[in-house]
């Protein structure tokens, strides 16, 4: 089963503005899935929506098994929630801050969890201090061990090292990939692509409220190791002589041609395309090459949504 299974969600706020179109998501447990998009694509509506801080309209969202809407509670209780903006209470101690966080999901207090939590973040040595002595990336670090202090088993966090620095980051990836070993799901919403590329296990995209892929990080990132090839000839040729068919060129419109190769694989296999387009009498005038980025994708399934529209 899945841990979070997310059927034909729709949401429109007031006023009508649709920003969740029918997302259909399914997430297991101890993947941990980057959802990319443009600022307002529905990423931090969708985490709401399965957070239970704001209701879809229609659809139904599971988190264990439980619809978050009408077992609120039960679902929330296995959520934690790191969001994009910094809501602490500034006079309040870092330990009683997570401690308090424990408290409202009506569990015991547990001295070594809080402890654990504190020091795998690098703040127990600020357990004392208050919230607002804190420099900003030390309260990005708060607010993790505030969801973490329920010992959620879905973790969602929202922009998670937007505006913080190295060191921060990997940390906090260093915290993901433990999490990830006790079997927490994780999804996280990033711009950052190196972020997805660093520690996801799928990658999904979203545009204005519709997922528009989703796909094994290693098969995303072959598609991006991607480069074309292209070819001018000296004399531009109307069709592709048979001889270079296991090259699976394409005709560009200006009559060169253009090659697709990987460039993680052994061999590009360029060489030996220009030996066969010299034996097929097929003369180079001029070569150039472009790398396939996720902007492309992105850029290309986006241009596909609306060409659909
Ligand atoms: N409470 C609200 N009332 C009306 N519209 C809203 C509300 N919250 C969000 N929206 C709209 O819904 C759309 C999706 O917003 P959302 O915050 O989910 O995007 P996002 O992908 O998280 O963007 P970002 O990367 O900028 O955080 C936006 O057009 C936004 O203006």
């Amino acid at each position: 089963m899945a841990m979070v299974q997310i059927t034909d969600a729709r949401k429109s706020y007031e006023g009508g503005f649709e920003a969740l179109r029918g997302v259909n998501l399914s997430i297991e447990q101890g993947e941990i899935l980057a959802l990319l998009g443009p600022n307002g694509a529905g990423k931090t509506t969708l985490i709401s929506a399965i957070c239970g801080i704001t209701q879809p309209t229609s659809g139904l969202i599971q988190v264990g098994g439980h619809d978050v809407v009408r077992d609120y509670r039960k679902a929330r209780a296995l959520v934690g929630l790191v969001p994009q903006e910094i809501n602490l209470e500034p006079f309040a101690k870092v330990r009683s801050t997570v401690e308090f966080s424990r408290g409202l999901f009506g569990l015991k207090r547990d001295d070594a969890l809080i402890e654990r939590i504190l020091r795998q973040l690098s703040l127990w040595d600020k357990r004392d201090n208050s919230v607002r002595e804190l420099s900003g990336g030390m309260k990005r670090r708060v607010l993790i061990a505030k969801a973490l202090a329920h010992e959620p088993r879905v973790l969602f966090l929202d922009e998670p090292t937007a505006g913080v620095d190295v060191e921060l980051r990997r940390d906090m990836w260093d915290v993901v990939a433990e999490m990830k070993r006790d079997g927490v799901t994780i999804i996280l919403t990033t711009h950052y692509i190196e972020e997805a590329e660093a520690i996801a296990d799928r990658v999904g995209v979203i545009n204005k409220g519709q997922i528009l892929l989703v796909e094994e990080k290693a098969s995303l990132m072959q598609r991006m190791g991607q480069k074309t090839l292209r070819i001018e000839l000296t004399d531009p040729i109307d069709a592709i002589p048979s001889s270079l068919n296991e090259y699976a060129l394409i005709r560009a419109e200006d009559g060169g041609l253009i090659y697709t190769y990987d460039t993680r694989a052994e061999r590009t296999g360029i060489g030996r395309l220009m030996a066969d387009l010299s034996e097929a009498g097929l003369h180079v005038r001029d070569v150039s090459t472009a790398q396939n980025s996720l902007e492309d994708i992105f850029v290309g399934l986006v241009a596909q949504q609306e060409d659909a529209a």
